[in-house]
């Protein structure tokens, strides 16, 4: 096996919402030399470690890991619809390993993804169906999440599989790093709102233009004095990329949830994304990291972050 990682921020807001000029095309060059790497490796799988924002997974059945042996995009903000190319068996047989291994995992025949997924996946190969895929989804948006020494370990266990398999495989986190936007807790939700919380699936195109119309409002005014929203918080994002560069992974398992989402926005577990992809990566050995960009960006709700990894 021969593996590479690529772990981006996901924002739904690019496009939508953006900053100036400058920082648009400082980003588009990072991106394209991303997805440009990526052409050059030739990926003959990919594993996404993807969050999921209520529209695949709601309260009605809310797992805490999900691996998808089919999935579909919803194609919410500005991402493509339809199928995705899941390896089907190969995510079968990943399922049972990750089982084995002792970390639990639901499975889905038939899960439908968002940007949270899609953006990425779009970003850096130009379509959902380039590369066979196999996306898992972590939650990392919907409390109770489980802790982050869990997610480091099915990380570990999916590393572990991955080197047993002939192949050149891409890692990928996608979400984070510090960012809250409006996305509504169940915990004190008023009834319709609980109501999209616990079975919300399918909405109407009305409800999904609204949302995402409060989505950019609220990017509008993110950061300023305007926002209820928990700001970026820059000192966080670098001191989490610190740590993913010195390889000292375990760290991770000392993480509060709530001591992050006070200091960094409820959105910033995202970040479990990440911490699964590198967690998968030190499976095979020690690891050589860089941070390809930073920079917090308030139009698009972002920390926003792009790093890439491999085995030294
Ligand atoms: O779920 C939504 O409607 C919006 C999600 C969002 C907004 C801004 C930044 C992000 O990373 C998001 O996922
Ligand atoms: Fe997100």
């Amino acid at each position: 096996m021969t593996i590479k990682l690529k772990c981006l921020s996901h924002t739904p807001l690019r496009g939508l919402n953006d900053p100036g000029a400058e920082v648009v095309s400082e980003v588009d060059a990072v991106i394209a030399s991303a997805r440009a790497e990526v052409e050059t490796f030739d990926p003959e799988l990919i594993v996404i470690f993807a969050p999921d924002h209520y529209n695949g997974l709601f309260y009605d059945l809310m797992p805490p890991f999900v691996i998808a042996t089919a999935a579909e995009s919803v194609g919410d903000y500005m991402t493509q619809l339809g199928a995705l190319s899941v390896d089907q068996k190969l995510a079968q047989e990943l399922a049972r390993f990750i089982l084995d291994h002792d970390v639990d995992i639901a499975l889905s025949h038939r899960l439908q993804v968002d940007h949270g997924c899609t953006q990425t996946l779009e970003e850096l190969t130009g379509s959902l169906t380039r590369y066979p895929v196999i996306p898992i989804i972590i939650n990392s948006v919907a409390p109770p999440f489980a802790p982050y020494r869990r997610v480091r370990r099915l990380g570990e266990v999916v590393g572990r599989f991955l080197a047993t398999l002939d192949k050149r495989v891409l890692v990928v986190g996608t979400g984070g790093l510090s960012h809250e936007p409006p996305v509504p807790l169940l915990d004190g939700a008023p009834e319709a709102i609980s109501e999209f919380l616990i079975c919300g699936r399918n909405p109407t195109p009305e409800a999904r233009a609204a949302r995402q119309a409060r989505t950019i409002a609220a990017g509008k005014i993110y950061g300023t004095e305007l926002s209820t929203q928990t700001p970026l918080n820059a000192e966080w994002d670098q001191a989490f990329i610190d740590l993913l560069l010195s390889g000292r992974l375990d760290a991770v398992d000392d993480f509060r949830i709530e001591d992050i989402s006070k200091a960094a926005g409820r959105s910033t577990h995202e970040v479990r994304t990440w911490v699964a992809a590198f967690a998968a990566l030190a499976a095979a050995g020690r690891y050589s990291a860089r941070s390809d960009y930073y920079r917090p960006i308030n139009e698009w709700i972002a920390g926003y972050g792009v790093m890439s990894a491999e085995p030294c």
